[in-house]
């Protein structure tokens, strides 16, 4: 029995329906079992070769990527600002950059992009798009700088916003385009960080993303779809960005995303899927997100009165309120981040929080500074784990063993990695523990900002710049 493997994850329906084939289960099974055997009784910090991220590959990898985009294109023609963002933040992670002349070229290329009538379309001359619309801003963010940031026309990219704005509340991903979940978020995310979210543009979104919430507790991209990763993340960040995260049932999605790490390490976007490198990120960012949302969720299973009364105990998360001290609460502008949760609370309790609208371009500022009082809610060394030893190869990162590597993957293992390793730390300054990085600490990433996947010092740079330039 000791030497079994655990039981298979793709379901007999997936591989009926003909989603996954045996033969994908198996490669899965079959590395999986090897690590498996690799790591009993070994302790998880033994300094293994096959445990150190591959830093230099990996940027060797990224910047050919780079020489790659100017040449001709076939599938990814309409996703040239994606495959920048993924260039670029997945090596701003690895705490490099590009030379002069490759920034140049991608803030002029990145500006070819850019509509007269605002956003940004997959490629020069293209229909503007939300998504490409992200990822530039993303894109131009992790760049940094006055050229960069000065780039983006904040006034047409508004009355871009506005267009795209549906009668339901969402967001159309383009003119004539399908409302979603990622459109909401998208949307929101770039309004935010450019400090042009209002209450016209926040309007109604809350309602569209909360009829999206499934029985099983995740987010789906439309009403009525299947709740998955990708849009849970879309979801919960957005809601997080307009004030209204409470209007989420949060312990049933806390219920969903912690069961969607599977015996594998890493996470599986949906029910009964196989485990994919790249919900590291959006699933392991859902989790980062809650872990600081922990008095809204006191609220919601009725622990409301917690902090009233001092916990200690021996362990700081013995208890997941345990650390808020009396002195903490007593604080005088304690963290915005808890007082802004107590608005919400109050909010909730039947009192108006009249703060709401004139803070809402705030709220990504104040998410990040207060203390996080809740554990990880997964197992953050499985999934380092599961990123180093199943996704890495030598120079870029892929869904699972017997799939290639390429740019989408390389981004979202190393954002999840990122999240993974700083998700013990209790303050958004410090390091973290060595014994909380999986491998040598020469392992560490970039932290990013959970809102928006930014690397968290170019968030902010651009905070800093947006606030002090008005449209
Ligand atoms: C910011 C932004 C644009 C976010 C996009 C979010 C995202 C990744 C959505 C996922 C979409 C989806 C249903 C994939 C399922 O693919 P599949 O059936 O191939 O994969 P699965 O078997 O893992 O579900
Ligand atoms: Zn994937």
């Amino acid at each position: 029995m000791e030497n079994q493997i655990p039981m298979a994850m793709a379901t007999a329906t997936e591989i009926e329906r003909g989603t996954k084939t045996q033969e994908d289960q198996w490669r899965v099974e079959s590395q999986v079992f090897q690590i498996y055997n690799l790591f009993r009784g070994i302790p998880p910090n033994s300094q293994f070769a096959i445990l150190e991220l591959q830093r230099d590959k990996h940027i060797e990898y990224l910047t050919k990527g780079f020489k790659q985009l100017g040449r001709s294109f076939t599938v990814l023609d309409a996703n040239r600002p994606w495959l920048c963002y993924w260039m670029l933040h997945s090596i701003a992670l690895l705490r490099d950059c590009v030379d002069d002349k490759l920034e140049n070229d991608c803030i002029d290329f990145l500006n070819r992009c850019q509509d007269p009538k605002g956003g940004y379309g997959g490629g020069p001359g293209q229909m503007p798009h939300l998504a490409t619309t992200y990822a530039a801003v993303n894109s131009l963010i992790t760049l940094g700088g006055h050229r960069s940031l000065s780039s983006i026309n904040r006034r047409t990219f508004y009355d871009f916003l506005l267009r795209m704005k549906d009668r339901s509340g969402g967001f159309r991903m383009h003119d004539g385009g399908e409302v979603d979940v990622r459109a909401c978020y998208t949307a929101i995310s770039a309004a935010s960080v450019l400090n042009i979210l209002d209450d016209e543009l926040t309007q109604n979104v809350g309602d569209y993303i909360v009829s999206c919430q499934t029985y099983e507790g995740g987010i789906a991209g439309e009403p009525g779809s299947e709740a998955h990763g990708g849009y849970t993340f879309c979801g919960l960040a957005a809601m997080i960005l307009i004030n209204e995260v409470h209007r989420l049932d949060l312990p049933a999605l806390i219920n969903w995303v912690a069961f969607r790490q599977g015996i594998e390490c890493g996470f599986q976007g949906r029910t009964n899927k196989l485990v994919d490198g790249c919900y590291s990120f959006w699933q392991g960012g859902v989790a980062a997100l809650i872990q600081r949302l922990q008095l809204i969720v006191n609220d919601q299973m009725g622990l409301s009165n917690i902090l009233e009364c001092e916990c200690s105990t021996d362990s700081d998360y013995d208890s997941i309120n345990s650390d808020i001290s009396a002195d903490e609460q007593s604080l005088e502008g304690t963290s915005s981040h808890v007082n802004e949760m107590f608005q919400i609370r109050e909010e909730a309790a039947g009192q108006p929080n009249t703060s709401h609208l004139a803070d809402v371009n705030n709220v990504g500022y104040n998410f990040i500074k207060g203390h996080v009082h809740m554990k990880p809610l997964f197992n953050n060394m499985a999934l380092q784990q599961y990123i180093l030893l199943c996704s890495q190869e030598e120079g870029g990162f892929r869904d699972k063993p017997g799939k290639s590597r390429d740019h989408y993957h390389t981004c979202y293992c190393l954002s999840g990695l990122s999240v993974s390793q700083y998700s013990c730390t209790k303050d958004v300054g410090s390091p973290p523990l060595p014994q909380d990085v999986l491998g040598p600490y020469s392992n560490l990433l970039e932290r990013v900002h959970p809102l928006y996947n930014v690397v968290l010092d170019r968030y902010y740079e651009a905070n800093e710049f947006f606030k002090a330039n008005s449209l």
